[in-house]
C-alpha cells in the first residue's frame, strides 16, 4: 500500500531535493524531461515500478538497458543516480530509487508545463533485474495488441490512450518511424511524411537509423494536448500513435483529448498514478539501494 506521506517524518526534504534537481536538469536540456517520463513507463512495465530499468547491465548480464527496447534508448539513468546522491546526502538509505522515478516523472511533467499530481510513495528496489522486456509495446503495435499490453497491466483503454499522450514531448529514432514515412502506412499526411523523410533516410543500417524526430511535430517541449490534435490530422510520428485514431473504438477518446486539454490531464494525472502502482515492492521486500544503478553489496 503506497502513500503520498510515505517520507514526511523519514525523510521531509526528500521531494524538494528530487523537484530541484529535475528542474535543473531540465532546465539545461528539456528532452531530459521526456526521457525521465519514459524510464518511469519502462520500470514499471516491466516486473513492477521496482527501480529494475535502473541497474546497469554487468560484463556477459544483460538486464533490461540492454535488452530491445531499451538498448541505446532510454535515458536518464545518469540524473537519476546524480538525484539519488543528493538524496542520500540528507537522508541515508531512506527513499528508495523506484519512487525517486515515480517523483521525477511527475516532476518533468510540470517542468514542461503539464499538470501536477500527488504521488504515492513507499515502493522498494529489486535486487535484480530479470531482462524481461517483452511486456513493453512495440512501435509497430495494432490497436488490439496496445489495448492488450495495457490490460496485462490493469490499465484500461482510457488509461493506455491518455498515457500515450506523453508523446507531446520527446523524440523518436528514424528506425521506429521509418516504414511508416516511406509507404508502410497509409494514415499519413503526406507533407508530413515527406519532411520526415528528409532526415530519415529510407536505406536501413546506417547512421540515419539513429536520427531524431519530434514525437510532437507541434510542441516539442511541452506538455500539451496538441499529440491529439496531430493524430486528428494524421501526423502521429509512430505507427503505434496513429491507430490510436484510425477509423476505431478510440476515436471519440481522442477528440476529447485534443479538444479539453483537461479532460486529458485529468485523465492522464489518474492514469499516471495507476501506472505507478503497478506491481510495487513495499515493507521488507526489496532493499532501499544506495546506487540506483547497483544492488547493494
Ligand atoms: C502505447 C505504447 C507505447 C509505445 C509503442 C511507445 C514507443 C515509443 C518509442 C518507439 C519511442 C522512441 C524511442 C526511440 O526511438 O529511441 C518512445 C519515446 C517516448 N515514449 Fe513511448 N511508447 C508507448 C507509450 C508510452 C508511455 C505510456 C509513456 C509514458 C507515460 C511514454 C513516454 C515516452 C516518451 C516521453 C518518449 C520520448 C523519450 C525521449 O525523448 O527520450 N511512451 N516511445
Amino acid at each position: 500500500q503506497l502513500s503520498s506521506t510515505f517520507y514526511d517524518t523519514s525523510c521531509p526534504n526528500a521531494l524538494s531535493t528530487i523537484k530541484s534537481a529535475v528542474t535543473a536538469a531540465v532546465s539545461s536540456e528539456a528532452r531530459m524531461g521526456a526521457s525521465l517520463v519514459r524510464l518511469h513507463f519502462h520500470d514499471c512495465f516491466v516486473d513492477g515500478c521496482d527501480g529494475s530499468v535502473l541497474l546497469a547491465d554487468t560484463g556477459s548480464f544483460v538486464g533490461e538497458q540492454g535488452a530491445i527496447p531499451n538498448n541505446a534508448s532510454i535515458r536518464g539513468m545518469d540524473v537519476i543516480d546524480n538525484i539519488k546522491t543528493q538524496v542520500e546526502a540528507v537522508c541515508k538509505q531512506t527513499v528508495s530509487c523506484a519512487d525517486i522515478l515515480a517523483v521525477a516523472a511527475r516532476d518533468s511533467v510540470v517542468a514542461l508545463g503539464g499538470p501536477s499530481w500527488t504521488v504515492p510513495l513507499g515502493r522498494r528496489d529489486s535486487t535484480s533485474a530479470t531482462g524481461n522486456t517483452g511486456d513493453l509495446p512495440a512501435p509497430t503495435s495494432s490497436l488490439a495488441q496496445l489495448q492488450a499490453a495495457f490490460s496485462k497491466k490493469n490499465l484500461d483503454t482510457t488509461d493506455m490512450v491518455a498515457l500515450s499522450g506523453a508523446h507531446t514531448i520527446g523524440q523518436a529514432q528514424c528506425k521506429n518511424f521509418r516504414s511508416r514515412i516511406y509507404g508502410g502506412d497509409t494514415n499519413i499526411n503526406a507533407a508530413f511524411a515527406t519532411s520526415l523523410q528528409a532526415n530519415c533516410p529510407q536505406a536501413t543500417g546506417g547512421s540515419g537509423d539513429s536520427s531524431l524526430a519530434p514525437l510532437d511535430t507541434k510542441t516539442p517541449n511541452a506538455f500539451d494536448n496538441s499529440y491529439y490534435n496531430n493524430l486528428l490530422s494524421q501526423k502521429g510520428l509512430l505507427h503505434s500513435d496513429q491507430v490510436l485514431f484510425n477509423n476505431g473504438t478510440t476515436d471519440n477518446t481522442v477528440r476529447n483529448f485534443a479538444s479539453s486539454a483537461s479532460a486529458f490531464t485529468g485523465a492522464f494525472t489518474t492514469a499516471m498514478i495507476k501506472m505507478g502502482n503497478i506491481s510495487p515492492l513495499t515493507g521488507t521486500q526489496g532493499q532501499i539501494r544506495l546506487s540506483c544503478s547497483k544492488v547493494n553489496s
